[in-house]
């Protein structure tokens, strides 16, 4: 099944900014009531960070865990894989029950079939970019994207400082990118942050700090969203 590319649009309300809960800070020894806080909270989605430790220098989850958390909730499954060779491991994925999944360009140069078979398997195909990727790297492949993340540190963990220099990668994807393609950015977004990229162009924001930092998951998720929304780019 190849699913309707405004499908993402469709479960998250158009192009508004959304806010992307990041599943690296979460109190692991407690994961179902922080998936319950995050609902409670109107989260849209959860943002899960795979790490394996040879892509990137830290090791996460897999899609085992995933797959235990969708038997909890219905919440859209956004799964960020930051691993080597992903065409080996992409179907598991899918299996777990993730919505959309979203591959490195890196650790996949030549990603069609990787995006086809993420479609097919009836997910939304993503490809993330790293800070010092250049954008050429991506180009032949936006039109076969339903999301692209770039990355504003360098992937591996959570709490590192915004690169505003991606920002200039974030205003040439949204001028090339098709309307219904979600533009994702990642790493470093809180309050002071949110609004440069969304008038850059940035319409899901993953966090991870910047919520879970915070006591009240709700009240963070707002603010961060507001300052998304009043800053628009026009
Ligand atoms: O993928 C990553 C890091 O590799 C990110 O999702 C971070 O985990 C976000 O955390 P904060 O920068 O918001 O604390």
């Amino acid at each position: 099944m190849v699913p309707n590319p405004s499908r993402l649009d469709a479960a998250l309300g158009s192009q508004i900014p959304v806010i992307a809960p990041s599943m690296l800070k979460v109190d692991f020894a407690d994961l179902a009531t922080e998936v319950s806080r995050l609902e409670e909270a109107h989260a849209h989605l959860l943002h899960w960070d795979v790490m394996d430790g040879n892509f990137v220098p830290n090791l996460s989850y897999g899609a085992m865990l995933i797959a235990s958390v969708r038997k909890r909730t219905s919440l859209f499954f956004d799964a960020h894989l930051m691993i080597a060779h992903p065409e080996k491991y992409v179907d598991e994925y899918l299996a777990a029950g993730c919505d959309a999944i979203t591959v490195h360009i890196e650790a996949a140069p030549e990603p069609a079939e990787i995006l086809q078979r993420i479609r097919a398997g009836g997910a939304h195909a993503g490809l993330a970019i790293n800070p010092h990727t250049p954008l050429s790297h991506l180009e032949p492949w936006l039109d076969q994207c339903d999301l692209v993340l770039v990355m504003s540190v360098q992937p591996g963990f959570g709490g590192q400082k915004f690169m505003p220099e991606v920002l200039d990668k974030v205003r040439a994807l949204r001028s090339r990118l098709a309307p219904h393609v979600r533009l994702s950015i990642d790493g470093g977004i809180g309050t002071t942050t949110i609004a440069a990229a969304s008038a850059a162009g940035a319409r899901l924001f993953v966090a991870g700090s910047a919520i879970f930092d915070v006591s009240d998951y709700a009240i963070a998720m707002r603010q961060l969203e507001q300052l998304a929304s009043s800053s628009l780019e026009c």
